[in-house]
């Protein structure tokens, strides 16, 4: 169980987190989405112990992770570069991280540098920015850590990689079930994956639910202009676009029907988290249509 706690982070006059909470149960794959800046991989560098909160607390399973070995050791965070020391051969790093990590998996760590194309002697001082991020995503991977919290490490991937790590974690997940926390700006590809969905916005948490509840809040909406206002008065829009008499709206808010929609005869339909997420997490913000 992974607990924030009315946690706030700030860096001199800035406020980065603000009275955070948030409650995080076990074995689930966690999407952490906002825009740039919004505090995502402080959350997560809070988690995984790397610094501490100015105010309130994280706890994992009721304990503070910040200089807690035997908790940190259940916690494996890659990062979307500077994971490893320049120095290092590829077979290296994962001889650091096979002791560091209890329930490392040597077999998983080889059989993915093959799948990746990476060759073991390799130094990390001369991999490119994929390398680097496929050599990421192997000891994340690898590690089988209780919570292992990947802040955009697709960085560099081509495509067929990045689809096959999808493949992958899902495969790891399923076979050994555990916490993966995942930051990434590949919403359309990744939010599959993920089972609850964590949005951060102007330093405090804007929503936190299941993938399907966030989906069922939504309601895009097409038709004949005065038929899509009649339909969305009153409701919360989080986007409106007209052309020609025709409108398209998107709305968010609980119990929207997509069959109440469609019986007044417009096209309805649930977004996609991507386009969701776009409106959400926006400059602006429409006000309930009224
Ligand atoms: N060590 C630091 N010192 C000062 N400001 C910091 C520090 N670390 C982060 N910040 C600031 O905190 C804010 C949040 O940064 P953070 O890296 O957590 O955002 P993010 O959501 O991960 O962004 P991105 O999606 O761009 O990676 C930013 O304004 C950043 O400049």
């Amino acid at each position: 169980m992974i607990e924030f706690q009315q946690l706030t982070k700030t860096y001199g006059s800035k406020t980065v987190l603000k009275e955070l909470n948030l409650t995080l149960t076990p074995n689930k794959i966690y999407g952490l989405l906002g825009r740039n800046g919004a505090g995502k991989t402080t959350m997560m560098q809070l988690l995984a112990g790397h610094i501490l909160p100015t105010n309130g607390k994280i706890l994992i399973n009721g304990k503070t992770p910040f200089n807690n070995r035997s908790i940190l050791n259940e916690i494996c965070f890659i990062n979307e570069s500077g994971n490893f020391k320049q120095r290092l051969k590829i077979k290296d790093a994962l001889k650091i991280a096979s002791f560091y990590y209890p329930n490392w998996s040597n077999e998983t760590a080889y059989s993915l540098l093959e799948i990746f194309n990476l060759n073991k002697k390799w130094n990390v001082k001369g991999l490119s920015k994929g390398m680097e991020s496929a050599l990421g995503i192997t000891i994340g991977l690898a590690s089988r850590a209780n919570i292992t919290i990947l802040d955009e490490p697709y960085i560099g991937l081509d495509a067929s990689h990045r689809y096959k790590f999808y493949d992958l974690l899902l495969e790891e997940y399923e076979n050994y079930p555990r916490t993966f926390i995942l930051s990434t700006h590949l919403i359309d590809e990744v939010s599959e994956l993920f089972e609850e969905i964590i949005l951060i916005k102007d330093a405090t948490l804007l929503l936190h639910k299941t993938t399907e509840e966030v989906k069922d809040l939504s309601l895009k909406i097409n038709g004949q202009k005065e038929l899509v206002e009649q339909f969305s008065k009153g409701k919360k829009i989080l986007y409106e676009k007209e052309i020609i008499g025709q409108k398209t709206v998107i709305l968010f808010q609980e119990g929207l029907s997509v069959d109440q929609a469609k019986a007044i005869g417009l096209d309805a339909e649930r977004c996609d988290i991507q386009e969701l997420m776009v409106y959400l997490t926006g400059e602006k913000e429409r006000k309930t249509n009224v």
